[in-house]
């Protein structure tokens, strides 16, 4: 089976690669991303994923991987913040608190789709105005659902998670592989 990685994210490809899996193709999904009002973060993840996936083109030989990262905290839907303003308002949102990543995985072939989702815990310290200020001029917000990467500069903020790293960065390893095998890629065997 051929891997397609459906998903323009450079951070999936390189998890993808710390399984030893490489994408024969990528192909990057355009989807609405808007939430439905009302619409729990579970089922919005999980729906993100889905339509992703399903939004791309699947021959037989085919496995297509998606996926959907997204931070919640309390009742609010963070996506990728859209300027800098914006990216200020999430940081200080999130600022000494507790919030949630959902990861959600899709894999589709021509036989059907199975996804997971993966909820992971992350707590911020306190944040200072130098602390926001600095990560704002480095530019790492830009991109990230909740306007921040565990894996950059904001892991300086990060003292605790509960859950899966790599379902924060964006795709959750343990779950992708078992998805995976399921639908006939194992580790190492991609082209
Ligand atoms: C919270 C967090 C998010 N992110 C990133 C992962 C995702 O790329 C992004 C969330 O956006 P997504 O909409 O999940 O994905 P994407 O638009 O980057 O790529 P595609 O739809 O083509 O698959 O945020 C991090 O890299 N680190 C983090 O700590």
């Amino acid at each position: 089976m051929r891997l397609i990685l459906g998903s323009a994210s450079p951070r999936r490809r390189e998890l993808l690669a710390q399984l030893g899996l490489e994408p024969a193709e990528v192909r990057a999904p355009d989807i609405d991303e808007t939430p439905q009002r009302g619409e729990p973060a579970r089922d919005y993840v999980a729906r993100m994923a889905r339509e992703k996936a399903a939004a791309l083109p699947c021959a037989a030989d085919e496995v297509v991987l998606s996926a959907d990262t997204t931070v919640t905290c309390g009742r609010r839907i963070l996506g990728k913040p859209a300027d800098e303003k914006e990216a200020a308002e999430f940081l200080w949102l999130l600022s000494g608190r507790r919030h949630h990543v959902m990861t959600a995985v899709a894999v589709r072939t021509t036989a059907g789709l199975r996804e997971r989702l993966v909820d992971t815990v992350v707590r911020f310290r306190p944040l200072s105005n130098a602390d926001v200020n600095g990560y704002l001029a480095s530019g790492e917000w830009q991109g990230k659902a909740g306007g921040y990467a565990i894996q950059g500069r904001a892991g300086a903020f990060i003292p605790w998670i509960q859950g899966s790293f790599t379902g924060v960065v964006g795709l959750p390893l343990a779950e992708t592989a078992t998805l995976l095998q399921a639908a006939g890629i194992t580790a190492g065997e991609s082209a």
